[in-house]
């Protein structure tokens, strides 16, 4: 936004400038219009609604208006020195795929359009290349570390910092991509809760706790897609599952379930055993993902009223008898 702000300013000046100019008054309209368009794409990038074909466009009319004048003005006019600017430009407008490859193509453009100029041919080719690729490794550089650095903000915003796991924060983003892509592939939601955790805490210690909760979540993550499993809240954690039937749902839910029960966690050498109630559900269509998560948790209340470590779901009627009857304690 900031750059189309400032190429708007920088062209009307440049552009009315040039316009008391007859020898120069067409390229000094392009100028002009070039601002406009500048201005035109400040106001959408505001909206935030400009597009990515937008900007290309924006970068390649740049691209052609320095390009024109660096070919009709002499060379004497150091219009040159514009051309010194683009691989920033570009880097920032495309980023760094895009931005190198024009950035390059420009680089040679340039060189074919001053050779027939040059008096001499070598200082002042040498000493353009060299100078346009010295801007250009900086910018690439500076794009590299840049985009690293907002990946790395963008993992740090979606994932839970104790266990590592997706937090409820990408939950929603996962939602979106699940049930748009998925459209006719049922989408189920287990959502999984530690039962009597106040009592780990309280009889074992918080960082106990936190032990725990770390490796429940290494333990479902052994059966689950990494992008498919959240912590939500303090001891709570939810799964989708794409396009599983409903007995595969189930199965996993009680293999999840089981394994947490038999499983001994151990923290600073204490010995603790915890159990997992889990509520299973089905995206039904127009849902939201609050619908969802209240009807997942509706079955999770029945898995805590009913006694804990136990799968519950209101998937299809006639498997839940199956189901209730693997909750008895696994021998181990
Ligand atoms: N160690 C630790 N404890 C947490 C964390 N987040 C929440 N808790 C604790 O988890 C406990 C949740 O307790 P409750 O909501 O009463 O539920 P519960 O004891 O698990 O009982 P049920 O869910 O009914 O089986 C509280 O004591 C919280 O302090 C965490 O990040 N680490």
């Amino acid at each position: 936004m900031g750059m189309c702000g400032t190429l708007m300013i920088l062209g009307l000046c440049l552009g009315i400038f040039n316009f008391g100019r007859p020898e120069v008054r067409l390229y000094a309209s392009l100028q002009i219009v070039y601002a406009l368009f500048s201005g035109y794409l400040f106001i959408l990038a505001m909206k935030n609604r400009h597009t990515l074909w937008q900007t290309h466009l924006y970068s390649y009319s740049l691209a052609f208006l320095v390009l024109l004048g660096i070919y009709l003005a002499k060379l004497e006019s150091f219009l040159l020195a514009w051309a010194f600017t683009l691989p920033i430009i570009f880097y920032l407008l495309l980023g760094r795929k895009a931005g190198k490859l024009i950035t390059l193509t420009m680089m040679l453009s340039i060189m074919v359009i001053i050779y027939p100029k040059l008096p001499s041919f070598r200082p002042v080719m040498t000493n353009f290349a060299f100078s346009y690729l010295l801007i250009w490794a900086i910018s690439h550089i500076y794009e590299s570390n840049r985009e690293s650095a907002e990946l790395a903000l963008h993992k740090l915003a979606l994932t839970d910092p104790l266990t590592g796991t997706n937090n409820r924060l990408s939950l929603q983003e996962r939602f979106n991509q699940s049930t748009q892509v998925s459209e006719h592939k049922p989408l189920t939601l287990l959502l999984l809760d530690v039962d009597h955790f106040k009592q780990v805490n309280d009889n074992f210690g918080h960082v106990a706790g936190d032990d725990v909760l770390k490796s429940i979540a290494n333990l479902l993550t052994k059966y689950t897609d990494d992008l498919d499993l959240f912590r939500i809240g303090g001891e709570e954690f939810c799964i989708f599952l794409h396009n599983s039937s409903t007995q595969e749902s189930l199965t996993l839910a009680q293999t999840l379930r089981a394994n947490v029960e038999r499983e001994t966690f151990v923290s600073q050498g204490l010995k603790i055993q915890a159990t997992i109630s889990i509520g299973v559900t089905l995206f039904k269509e127009d849902m939201q993902l609050c619908d969802l998560l209240r009807s997942a948790d509706e079955q999770l209340y029945r898995a805590k009223l009913s006694g804990r470590n136990r799968v519950m779901h209101n998937l299809v009627p006639a498997i839940e008898e199956e189901v209730m009857a693997q909750t008895a304690p696994l021998v181990t």
